[in-house]
């Protein structure tokens, strides 16, 4: 890939979302859409309304109606681009490698060739997704890596390296029909990078950080789908920019429109995310988008991505749907019950404590004092298919525990769980059918007093095995916070 085509010198200046969806459309054309030159674009764009976002000195412009869209100057982006193809093709000595697809050992000279320039500062702040952050701060995140090795490959005019993405980590496929993986980038913290080593179906299998064997390959408009997904319009931690939000909103429908996203459910979601904030005229709801993601992953996916449901469960959260949060959350622990959880796992783990912990508990509370003033009957407290999939949203924890190397349930979550359950008013816990897999029923008309007799044995069973499981624990490795937590716990109770 030589310098910026004369076509694509055309649509600058950028001087409205207008003029940025325009450019895309046309790069989604090719078939080789320019990753590089996308990726500057929308990292100046970003830098500009969220990170170092101009004010003018008269009337300040963010408190008028006019919007503040930057004019993107094409000598902005041609050095850019130029610094970056440049470095690319000064690194990287092609007549070594006369084969038409991609080697190990050229993948890992490329992941070099973008890992040498980062400065070793912190990696997980906003806004270090882009080509931009790389070539004006020698800063990129995980993904930022992973995107720029790909986007390097384009330049070397590989068509074989291609991303691969989980819902927490990246890296690459390349070689003949992409049967050859690579790590290109680290993930988390404390983790030795493993760049260059291919992906092990030992690693994968029943890993939740690579979604056993079952990650979003991109193609390259799938690519272009990835950097539009990043987008983060966020300017601190509570304040949006109102337009790189639409900005964001106006290329996922765009992608969307063109198929680009019906493999990819994370963007979905992020899509429905965007229409939740700000519904555009004439789109589906979210929950039809949502109800997209999860689709997509039942279909293209073996329905082993978790985020989905999790999107759906935190949408029907937030508008207190609570009936349709707990049936979406059973729904994402009946996925991650499948893996085995390792350490590595830290983000879903984050998110299924922040369900279990917070979120039901408050929801819980929440509508124990709705009941004061409502009719009982429309409340969960009452409702036995609530009751159901808050068990069986514990059920899919306990299940992922099973097998586990590292243990996920701790005292805090039987704490909350007793207090959760003894929420359900007792006359709902007699009116569900507890059906094992194998198919065998276990009696639901029980006497009640039998009933919570049974559930007395249940929860100190529960109490035992995490009496048991905190003793065991102070011997054994765990992530660091956890066992302070749990030691802390272990003195407690
Ligand atoms: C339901 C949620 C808690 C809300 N946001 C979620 N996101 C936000 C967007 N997001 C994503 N959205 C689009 N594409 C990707 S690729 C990716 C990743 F593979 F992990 C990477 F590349 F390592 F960062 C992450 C991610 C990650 C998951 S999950």
């Amino acid at each position: 890939m030589a310098g910026l085509r004369e076509i694509e010198k055309q649509f600058f200046p950028l001087q409205k979302i207008q003029d940025v969806i325009d450019l895309f459309k046309h790069e989604l054309k090719d078939n080789e859409p320019n990753l590089t030159l996308m990726s500057i674009v929308l990292g100046v764009i970003e830098n500009i309304l969220t990170v170092n976002r101009a004010v003018s000195s008269d009337a300040d412009k963010s408190n008028t109606l006019e919007p503040i869209f930057p004019v993107i100057e094409l000598s902005t982006i041609e050095a850019l681009y130029t610094k970056f193809v440049t470095h690319i093709k000064r690194s990287v000595d092609k007549t070594k490698f006369p084969d038409k697809f991609a080697t190990r050992e050229l993948v890992k000279i490329v992941s070099d060739v973008v890992w040498c320039c980062l400065s070793k500062s912190f990696k997980d702040r906003a806004h270090l997704q882009s080509l931009y952050s790389f070539l004006t701060g020698n800063k990129l995140d995980c993904f930022g890596v992973a995107f720029a090795v790909v986007a390097a490959f384009q330049i070397l005019e590989y068509n074989d390296v291609h991303l691969s993405l989980s819902e927490d980590h990246a890296w690459v496929v390349f070689g003949e029909d992409l049967k050859e993986t690579a790590e290109v980038t680290w993930h988390g913290k404390g983790n030795e990078d493993k760049r260059g080593q291919p992906i092990t179906a030992s690693v994968v299998e029943k890993s939740w950080l690579y979604l056993n064997g079952q990650p979003v390959i991109c193609n390259r408009h799938m690519e272009v789908a990835a950097i539009v997904s990043g987008i983060n319009p966020s300017i601190n931690l509570t304040v949006d920019s109102v337009e790189m939000g639409s900005l964001q909103q106006e290329l996922l429908w765009l992608l969307y429109d063109l198929g680009h996203l019906s493999k990819y459910p994370m963007a979905l979601g992020n899509l429905g995310d965007l229409e939740e904030i700000s519904p555009t005229p004439g789109r589906p709801p979210p929950v039809d988008i949502f109800e997209e993601s999860i689709q997509s992953s039942k279909v293209h996916y073996h329905n082993q991505h978790v985020y989905p449901y999790t999107y759906l469960g935190g949408y029907h959260y937030r508008n207190h749907n609570y009936k349709k949060a707990l049936k979406a959350w059973a729904e994402a622990t009946n996925a991650v019950k499948n893996f085995n959880y390792n350490r590595e796992d830290e983000e879903i783990y984050k998110e299924f404590l922040e369900v279990g912990n917070d979120l039901i508990p408050t929801m819980m509370k929440h509508v124990a004092s709705e009941n004061a003033s409502r009719i009982h009957q429309t409340s969960i407290s009452y409702d036995p298919d609530c009751y159901a999939d808050f068990l069986r949203f514990y059920d899919g924890i306990c299940e992922w525990e099973e097998d586990s190397k590292t243990p996920v349930l701790h005292i805090t979550w039987a704490k909350q769980l007793v207090n959760s359950l003894a929420k359900f008013d007792p006359t709902v816990r007699k009116l569900i059918h507890l059906i094992s897999e194998d198919g065998e029923e276990s009696s639901s008309s029980s006497e009640s007093d039998e009933e919570s007799e049974e559930e007395r044995e249940i929860i100190q069973d529960e109490n035992r095995n995490q009496k048991k499981k905190v003793k065991a624990k102070k011997g054994k490795t765990h992530d660091k916070d956890k066992s302070d937590k749990i030691n802390g716990q272990a003195e407690d109770s």
